[in-house]
């Protein structure tokens, strides 16, 4: 079977998503938005308030099927947007010291006053006010009183951002949404309207930073920071200021020696340091808020100061300083490892890599550098442990970084809601400060007070008229942007926000597809690689079963199954000792065969099959059972789906039942290949004398 003949097929159906404001509201509610939502007021000329006062108009008009003034008669209900300061000229005494304190520089305070026959939306900055208006219509969107609101909400995490894989040439590196918006044929997009569109939904959801190129940072795209493309980047930025979002490059640590003629990029050269200076300013000059540079370095065959005998610390602190007077960052990615390495030499274990690189630099980043950490050790697996880099790092600043594109977990052909698995990542412990240390506030620089804090992830967007391939997949674009905003909001409540706003406010339709996200992470997990081991898919593209696939290669990433058993020991006492990187009880729990999650027990352990997990069932007992159920369940996704047909438009229904059908199918194959694996292996039958092939 050809893995990768299920092409990509576009979706033509105009836009849908979040903001497209299609469907009924109901009656009830109706009559009650239409009082408050019949004029705004809004009297700043800010161009962010002014897009601000532009994005409620639209989506009251559009929800409510009504116009909306700008100017409420004597008495008239409304909707006053502004900074605090502008507000407070006309309506007095609207909004308390206490509530503009708590909404902080982001945030912002939404309050109904009947006294002033006003609905107001206050902010401290324009971004905030932005944000305000988006959470006012997402109220509204899914069917929430307004009449007695009282909401102070500002952003948990202080950078909430966006990477794109896009190549200067259209494609995208992991991409399954189509080719890239943002380039085609090594030229910048001229669709205005959808960049803008663009801009318009990540503000809606809080994003405030993009980086608009991949991290592997190309021939052409190394010439970003030239005059050649500048200006383009410079347009793209006006489109995002707009909007609240800082745009970011990722950049070639090797530019110096590429584009500026010098024969070397070693960090500590005065020529190297001069070079990047000039170029931050060059780069200011034509992008005055521009946010800074993304790098990837040293890892994967991509330049950084190992070629010059220097660490990280130094070649990020180099980029830093150009980057200080203009008020940039560095965000420095710790995906540092061996890809070279050879299979039979059981000591290099790639999952320590991360730790050990860059736990001995703690304290030596500069002030303005942010390392960017992979939520695992390895790879976006469906499972894996979380980094140990997670409260090891005390003295730098750091970003959790999650992959919104699937490239491991199904790759939008495959449904898998990945907000569950980023909570449990958010809400796990590290004991970096005793009990009450979990990622989430390490991520959001609260542990210790961090002045760059926050989240990064790599998108999932590309040309595809539902942005996201699978239409259900966008759900974790959206989820990942209220996720950042407030980590504490449930995967429930997320899920349930997206299907509102997208397809219905109908219960019965809700609780379908609410089912349906909830169930799928598992799902995947089941009919794939088990028992947190991971890989086992095929090389290059990563999507579909191949169990061997990453066995002997120079990656790093093996599962050591023999006749007898499988896993890897990262014991102390036997092992490469990487549980030892971990803090506390985990390093104790995550060490010991006995205490070992069961769903983590191949990323630690080796074991033989006949090994009784906590569950009381053998390995191979939970590998054939796992995988019969998987393939179930996947199925019973579909039959769910269908249940809409003819309750949801036929469009929306007829790309996901295509999709699920897919996956239905596919989930067979992952069973066939990982249960005939198995039981050639091991030679142990199935209890339940199932086919295996
Ligand atoms: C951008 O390169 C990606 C690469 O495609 C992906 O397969 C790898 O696992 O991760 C890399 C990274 O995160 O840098």
């Amino acid at each position: 079977m050809d893995e990768i003949e299920w092409k990509h097929k576009p979706v033509e159906s105009g836009y849908h998503a979040w903001l497209s404001y299609n469907k009924a509201l109901p009656g009830a509610q109706l009559e009650q938005y239409r009082q408050w939502g019949g004029a705004i007021v809004s009297l700043e000329e800010q161009e962010t308030i002014q897009a601000a006062a532009a994005e409620l108009k639209l989506g009251l008009e559009a929800m409510l099927g009504h116009s909306v003034s700008a100017a409420p008669n004597q008495g008239q209900l409304h909707i006053a947007l502004g900074t605090f300061d502008s507000l407070h000229v006309r309506y007095q005494s609207l909004f308390s010291e206490k509530e503009i304190e708590a909404a902080e520089a982001e945030g912002f305070v939404i309050r109904t006053s009947h006294a002033d026959s006003c609905l107001a939306i206050g902010a401290a900055s324009p971004a905030g006010v932005l944000y305000g208006v988006f959470h006012l219509l997402r109220l509204i969107g899914t069917g929430a009183a307004i009449d007695e609101l009282a909401i102070i909400s500002a952003p948990v995490n202080g950078l909430r951002m966006i990477n794109h894989w896009d190549n200067f040439d259209g494609s995208i590196e992991r991409g399954y949404a189509g080719n890239s918006f943002l380039y085609k044929n090594n030229r910048f997009t001229e669709d205005q309207e959808r960049l803008r569109d663009y801009a318009r939904m990540m503000a809606s959801v809080g994003i405030n930073a993009i980086a608009i190129n991949n991290v592997n940072v190309h021939q052409e795209e190394t010439l970003f920071i030239t005059p050649t493309y500048l200006p383009q980047v410079a347009k793209l930025a006006d489109i995002f200021r707009v909007y609240g979002i800082r745009l970011y490059l990722s950049i070639n640590f090797a530019s110096p020696i590429q584009i500026g003629g010098l024969e070397t990029a070693d960090p500590l050269e005065l020529d190297v340091q001069g070079w990047w200076n000039n170029k931050a300013s060059e780069i200011y000059a034509a992008i005055p808020d521009f946010g800074g540079f993304l790098v990837k370095a040293d890892s994967e065959n991509r330049p950084g100061p190992f070629t010059y005998g220097r660490d990280h610390a130094e070649g990020a602190n180099m980029l830093a300083e150009a980057l200080l007077p203009h008020g940039g960052i560095v965000i420095w990615r710790c995906f540092v490892y061996n890809c070279k390495q050879d299979w039979r030499d059981r000591k290099t274990d790639r999952a320590r890599a991360a730790y050990d690189h860059f736990k001995p630099l703690d304290g030596r980043f500069n002030d303005n550098v942010v390392l960017q950490i992979k939520n695992g050790p390895l790879d976006f697996q469906v499972r894996e442990p979380v980094s140990p880099l997670f409260g090891a790092l005390e003295h730098t600043n750091q970003l959790i970084e999650f992959q919104i594109t699937q490239e491991y977990t199904g790759q939008q052909r495959h449904l898998c809601y990945l907000v569950p698995q980023w909570k449990e990542i958010l809400e796990f412990n590290t004991y970096a400060e005793g009990e009450k240390a979990p990622v989430k506030r390490v991520v959001d620089g609260s542990l210790w007070g961090n002045r760059i804090n926050g989240m990064a992830a790599v998108t999932n967007v590309g040309e595809d008229w539902n942005w996201s391939g699978h239409l259900l997949a966008q759900a974790n674009l959206y989820g990942y942007g209220r996720l950042a905003w407030n980590p504490d909001l449930t995967a429930e409540q997320i899920a349930s926000e997206w299907i509102q706003l997208v397809f219905s406010l109908d219960a019965a339709i809700h609780d379908v597809i609410s089912g349906l996200l909830m169930d799928s992470w598992s799902i995947y997990e089941s009919y794939t690689a088990p028992l947190g081991i991971g890989w086992m898919v095929n090389p290059n593209h990563h999507y579909g079963p191949n169990v061997d696939g990453y066995e002997y290669s120079p990656w790093g990433t093996y599962h050591f199954a023999d006749h007898k058993g499988i896993g890897v020991d990262r014991t102390v006492q036997t092992g490469t000792g990487y549980s030892a990187q971990y803090m506390g009880a985990n390093a104790e729990v995550y060490n010991s065969l006995e205490h070992c999650p069961d769903e983590l027990l191949l990323f630690f352990h080796h074991v033989p099959y006949t090994h009784v997990l906590h569950s009381g069932k053998t390995v191979i007992q939970h590998i054939y059972d796992n995988h019969f159920e998987g393939v179930e369940r996947a199925a019973q996704l579909l039959s769910a789906w269908s249940s809409l047909q003819g309750r949801i438009k036929e469009e929306l229904y007829s790309q996901v039942e295509e999709r699920l059908r897919e996956q239905a199918r596919h989930a067979e194959e992952w069973r066939d290949q990982i249960n005939t694996y198995f039981w050639r292996k091991s030679g142990i039958e199935d209890k339940h004398h199932r086919k295996i092939y």
